[in-house]
């Protein structure tokens, strides 16, 4: 079967200025993609999460190791052809309004004429920018200009789609929203290939995560198998009367086997509270 991105054996070392030692930023980390599918790379600051991103991209050259997208070697400048890269710390023209903006990445992927402004409108719309596009960037807050480069990376139709830390320095209201922007490449069937630090959105997004720690691949799967803790069960009632909380740990006390480890009210997350205390408040983006 296709895939749509494989690393094998990815090797990349440093030779930072003033230091004797090459430092080794990715470290034999292999790793595939099917089609359609959202994978996460999580890691500490440093883990070498960008550098495999780049490589993969072709935009760093690595010491040892094969890339591959959609089985074309990414350092042939063809591979690139069906990707879309938000880097993490993207820059764009202050001065360009977002139309204009995403005007220009459209005439670099080679769209013109009518097939350019429909294309610059659909992603505006896509990403909730339509009422802003004739602003100019410098005036955008952060999630503003992480949506349009979502946006940006999406110009030219990829099928895979590469997102180096897309919420960056985003609130959890933009954050969603970029989220849900996600879901919606997925449903489309549109590979997504992205790092992030905000866990919780990568554990709700992706189907599969890998761990990067000082460059080597820790531990990869489905984020179903590696979050499933084999030898518990989970019961949550609603409307339960003290009464029959006290009936069923009796019953559990006499199973003999069966040990109660918690009990009591399960709580929302910070993000959740966060959300539902400003979500309908917010007026101004
Ligand atoms: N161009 C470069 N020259 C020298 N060292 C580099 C270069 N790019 C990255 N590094 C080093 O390689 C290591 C991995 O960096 P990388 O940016 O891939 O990590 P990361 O996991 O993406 O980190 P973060 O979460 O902070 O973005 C770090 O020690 C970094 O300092």
């Amino acid at each position: 079967m296709e895939t749509a991105v494989e690393i094998t054996d990815l090797v990349k070392d440093f030779r930072p200025a003033g230091r004797k030692e090459p430092l080794r930023a990715v470290d034999h980390v292999s790793l595939t993609i099917a089609p359609g599918e959202v994978y996460g790379l999580i890691g500490p600051n440093g883990s070498g999460k960008s550098t495999t991103m780049k490589a993969l991209l072709g935009l760093v050259q690595p010491d040892s190791g094969v890339c591959r997208i959609f089985g074309n070697d990414s350092m042939k400048v063809d591979s690139r052809q069906d990707v879309g890269f938000l880097p993490e710390n993207p820059y764009f023209y202050k001065h360009l309004s977002g139309t204009e903006t995403l005007r220009f990445y459209g005439k670099l992927c080679g769209l013109r004429g009518a097939k350019l402004e429909a294309r610059v409108k659909e992603l505006l719309h896509l990403v909730d920018l339509e009422g802003a596009g004739d602003r100019r960037l410098g005036g955008y807050s952060k999630g503003m200009l992480q949506r349009i480069g979502l946006a940006q990376a999406l110009v030219q139709e990829p099928r895979l789609v590469i997102l180096d830390e897309p919420t960056a320095g985003v609130d959890p209201v933009g954050s969603r929203e970029i989220r849900d922007l996600i879901f919606d490449l997925k449903k489309r069937g549109i590979t997504v290939f992205l790092c992030s630090h905000l866990l919780e959105q990568v554990q709700e997004v992706c189907d599969r995560v890998g761990i990067i720690h000082r460059g080597k691949m820790v531990k990869e799967g489905r984020i179903d198998d590696l979050l499933a803790i084999g030898d518990q069960t989970e019961i949550v009632l609603r409307d339960a009367s003290p009464e029959l909380l006290a009936r069923l740990t009796t019953e559990i006390q006499a199973d003999g086997k069966a040990e109660l480890l918690r009990a009591g009210r399960p709580k929302t997350t910070l993000e959740r509270l966060f959300l539902e205390e400003t979500v309908n408040r917010r007026d101004d983006r």
